[in-house]
């Protein structure tokens, strides 16, 4: 079976794959960008173990990192402890998707993963929103290129900004109100946070929507925050939370 590993900057996601492209396993950890490779392999072995798996059962791995720092143990973990190979995802995997940027090189992994599974699944174009530490676009034209989006701080980022700097505030739950129009505190804030979120995807969106060759597009929203976020939005055809670790699988799949 084949492990795919989405290394966010606050959480890693890890999807279990097996031949037919069916992710049978899902977990989630932190991010820590001093782990070891002792640490990633202890971790994997306490999930495997947890759902009655053997690490032996990996075959091979594909990782979409956005923290460079953890690079090298993750690559330790597969190459020296677990002996099976590693498949790091850039812009310049064979992907089948072109990227008609200046700078393919500087775009994150988890972003061409997303444009990769994102066209497979619901053809192009396709704009995806993913609501990780950064709310993040990544756009799939007509003729299936990615052609980049947008870059924002994500929810979480805003709201530990606010409640650091605004000394009457402090953390709530993050959900959506009933009402963009709070009427205490606690409601008020969480407007901000969350209807304000899912308000600054719906107009960037629909910004991306006039550009030429993105008009028509399904809109797709994904990331640890994608539920909480699209309940206060009707802007989204499909909440996936699994499409990175699904391109991420299709990357390593194509070879
Ligand atoms: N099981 C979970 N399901 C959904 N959301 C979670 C879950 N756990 C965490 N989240 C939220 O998702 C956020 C992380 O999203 P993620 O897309 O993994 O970010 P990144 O890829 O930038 O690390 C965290 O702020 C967390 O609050
Ligand atoms: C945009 C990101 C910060 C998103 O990271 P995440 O929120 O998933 O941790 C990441 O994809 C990144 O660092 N990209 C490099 C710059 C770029 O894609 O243009
Ligand atoms: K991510």
């Amino acid at each position: 079976m084949f492990l795919a590993i989405d290394v966010g900057n606050t959480q890693t996601t890890l999807g279990l794959f097996d031949e037919k492209g069916q992710m049978l396993h899902g977990w989630r950890m932190s991010t820590n960008s001093v782990d070891t490779a002792d640490m990633l392999h202890g971790r994997l072995f306490t999930f495997f173990m947890k759902d009655g798996l053997l690490l032996d059962d990996i075959s091979a791995g594909g990782i979409a990192c956005v923290v460079p720092a953890i690079s090298r143990a993750w690559k330790r973990c597969f190459e020296v402890l677990l002996k099976r190979p590693l498949v790091a995802i850039s812009a310049s995997s064979n992907t089948g998707v072109p990227v008609h940027m200046p700078h393919p090189e500087r775009v994150g992994a988890d972003r061409i993963a997303n444009a990769v599974a994102a066209r497979d699944r619901y053809g192009s174009p396709v704009v995806v929103v993913d609501f990780g530490t950064a709310t993040n676009i990544d756009v799939v034209d007509d003729s299936g290129a990615y052609r980049g989006g947008a870059i924002s701080p994500g929810l979480m980022l805003s709201a530990n900004a606010l409640f650091e700097r605004a000394a009457k505030l402090s953390s709530i739950p993050i959900e959506a109100p009933a009402s963009a129009l709070g009427d205490d505190t606690e409601s008020a804030v969480q407007s901000g946070l969350v209807i304000g979120t899912a308000a600054q995807a719906e107009g960037l969106v629909a910004r991306i929507l006039q550009e030429p060759g993105i008009g028509g597009a399904k809109i797709i929203a994904t990331g640890g925050l994608a539920k909480t976020v699209s309940v206060a939005t009707d802007v989204f055809d499909v909440v996936d939370p699994e499409l990175t670790l699904r391109g991420i699988y299709l990357i390593w799949k194509r070879g």
